[in-house]
This record gives C-alpha cells, structure tokens and sequence, in this order.
C-alpha cells in the first residue's frame, strides 16, 4: 500500500509544484487537495476502485455530509427530519443515489473476481462475504462500503491539514520533522520501513489530534440507567455523544499547558501524561475502537514526510481561525498556507 500512497500523493504535489510561480512560493488552500488525495487513498486501499464510478459516489458523500451538517445539526436528533423535510428529502436521495453507485461497484468487483482470473485460480472473496446463512447480504455490504468510505478519508486527511497548520506554526517542529524523515529515509524515498523509525512525528500526530481531534464526537447508547453521582441518571436507552473536544482540551486532565501545541508530551506516555486513561480518545475507546487506526497512522506518516521533503510551510495572511464540527472538524474557511519549493 505504501507504494500506491506515495504514487498518489507524488501527483498530488506534483501540482503544487506546477503552481509554483518563479519564485517558488504559492499560496494554497491545502484542505481539499488533502482530502481528495486521502479519498484516492481509500478507494484505491479498501476497494480497488479507480473507476468513476467509485469517484461519483465519493462526490455524493460529500453532498450528503454538507446537507446533513450545515448550517445547523438535526442528524441523529428525535424528529429531526421532520423540522427539516426539504433537507431530509435531499439527504433521502442521495442516500439512494450512493447505494445504487456502491452496489454496482460490488457487482463489477464480483464479476472480476469470478470471472477475469485469466487461467490463474482466484478466490470469489465477495461471493464468499455475501453467501447466505452468515454472509453479508448486498444491502449489508453497501453499508460497510459506506462506513469505510465516510470514516476512512476525510478523518485522515483533516490530521493532516490540521498537522500542516501547526507545523506552519511551529517551524522549529517543522524542521525536526524534515530532519528525521531525511535520517530515516537515508535521503531516498519513504518506504515501509523507514516509516517505521519516524517517532517525533508520532508525538505530532498525537498532540494534532489532541488539539483538533477530526471525529470530535464518540457515540454510545446506555443499555442501562446509569448513574452520575447520586442525584444525575443518564436513562436507559439514551444516545449520548461524548465530547472529545473538551475532554482533550480540559486543564484538569492536561494541566495549566493544555492549550499549546506540545508533541513532547506523547514522549514518554501514549497518552500524552493526561491524568485519566480514558481522557484522550481521538481513536475512541473499547470494543468499538477505530478499526483503520492502523492505516491512518501509515497514511499520515507517508504523506507528510513527502509533503516536508519538497515544501516548507508558513500560514498565509488569508486564514480565518475557525474550527467547525461538520460530523468531523473541519477548518471551516479553509486552509489557505504559503507553500515553498525547497
Ligand atoms: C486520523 C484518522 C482517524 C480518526 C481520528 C478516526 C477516529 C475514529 C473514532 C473516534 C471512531 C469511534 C470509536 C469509538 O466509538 O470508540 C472510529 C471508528 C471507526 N473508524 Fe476511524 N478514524 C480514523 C481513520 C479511519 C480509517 C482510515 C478507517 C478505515 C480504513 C476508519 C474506519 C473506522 C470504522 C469502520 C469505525 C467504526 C468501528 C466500529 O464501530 O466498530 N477510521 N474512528
């Protein structure tokens, strides 16, 4: 996979680089390049998907997460939808709109792995999914796809956009960085290994995501009463949304430097010293802990050593403060930095 990640990622700044003037900077919004190149990634990691197909639908999530998200939140809400019919009806079709789209999707890749094995054996892995008795059925694959897809880009490349603003923050990060990629790359191109050894950019990713957590809710249901005190009952069967964000932000966890960009804190502890084992939770917490941890923790560290190895990053004059929970967080005027050939 690494392989493809850089090969998509190279393209990606291939056209930074193009539009660099002749002095070599440019400013750029970097926010939806990241996420495009981030939703290339998954399509190619988890499906395979090239086709335009896979890219029509991603375009439909995208709708559909900005007609549920803005300007206000009702998703999830008890009669949400209807206070809202006209953006529930909107929602209702491109919902449909995708499941058509995925599940042709499915229906091609089955076809290719039955039938185009041209003499070597191939294994029917999605007819193996979708047989009956305990398999999958159609509806329930298009469900998991949609997951993936939703949950698998855009957290991904919102730590990194977050991570190339704090980096344009903090130059002296920003070199580290640069200086542990060149040491673990021998100057050459990353590859599996030598992100293995990139541990100062671990602490930063770590402290991004304390700071902009991109899933900035984790989402339970109580199976039982439970109580909070002696005189607060959360009632069986309530939805609750925990808040990341202020658990990652509150004194009494981190201490009086809760609020500056510190990766150092990640050195010692995993958790970043917080005083509650269940305080830091940007991959959330338990039997439902996030399953792609793993591949973003990958994808993170192969995107931005290539990112510090062809550009130094400063924060433009153009940029609006202004984190915004849209179901994950997002700078919500974009992402707008100075970017410089090196
Ligand atoms: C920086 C990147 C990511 C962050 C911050 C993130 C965060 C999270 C969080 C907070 C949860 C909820 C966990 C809980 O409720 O305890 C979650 C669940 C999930 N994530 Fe991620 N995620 C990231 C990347 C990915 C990727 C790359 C994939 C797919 C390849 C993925 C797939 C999923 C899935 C399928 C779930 C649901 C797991 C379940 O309910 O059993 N995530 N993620």
């Amino acid at each position: 996979m690494v392989s493809n990640m850089v090969e998509i990622t190279t393209t990606m700044l291939a056209e930074w680089t193009a539009r660099a003037s002749a002095t070599g900077t440019h400013e750029t919004d970097v926010e939806p390049y990241i996420v495009r190149n981030a939703a290339d990634i998954i399509a190619m990691a988890s499906f395979g998907v090239d086709d335009s197909k896979g890219k029509a639908a991603f375009d439909k999530f995208k709708a559909l997460q900005v007609a549920l998200f803005s300007p206000n939140r009702l998703a999830g809400v008890p009669f949400g939808e209807y206070v809202q019919a006209r953006r529930t009806a909107v929602c209702r079709r491109l919902g449909e709109e995708i499941d058509g789209l995925l599940l042709s999707v499915i229906e091609s890749r089955q076809r290719k792995s039955k039938g185009e094995g041209e003499g070597e054996e191939r294994i029917d892995l999605l007819g193996l999914l979708m047989r009956s008795g305990k398999g999958l059925t159609a509806r329930e694959l298009v469900d998991e796809c949609k997951t993936f897809f939703f949950a698998g880009h855009e957290t991904t490349a919102l730590a990194i956009t977050w991570t190339m603003f704090l980096l344009a923050l903090h130059p002296d990060w920003q070199r580290q960085l640069r200086e542990e990629v060149a040491e673990a790359t021998g100057g050459g191109d990353i590859d599996a290994v030598a992100v293995t050894k990139l541990t100062k950019m671990t602490w930063v990713m770590n402290e991004v995501l304390r700071l902009y957590p991109s899933a900035p809710n984790l989402l339970r249901q109580a199976r039982e009463d439970i109580w909070v005190g002696d005189k607060t009952v959360i009632p069986h069967g309530t939805n609750i949304w925990i808040d990341a964000v202020g658990m990652h932000h509150d004194r009494a966890l981190w201490g009086v430097d809760v609020d500056e960009f510190r990766p150092e804190r990640f050195k010692d502890s995993p958790y970043g010293g917080c005083t509650h084992r269940m305080g830091y939770v940007p991959f959330g917490y338990g039997g439902r802990v996030c399953v792609g941890k793993n591949l973003s923790v990958l994808e993170y560290k192969v995107v931005v050593s290539l990112i510090l190895k062809r550009f130094s990053l400063s924060l433009s004059p153009n940029y609006e403060h202004s984190p915004a929970v849209m179901l994950t967080m997002r700078p919500s005027r974009g992402m707008p930095l100075i970017l410089e050939t090196l």
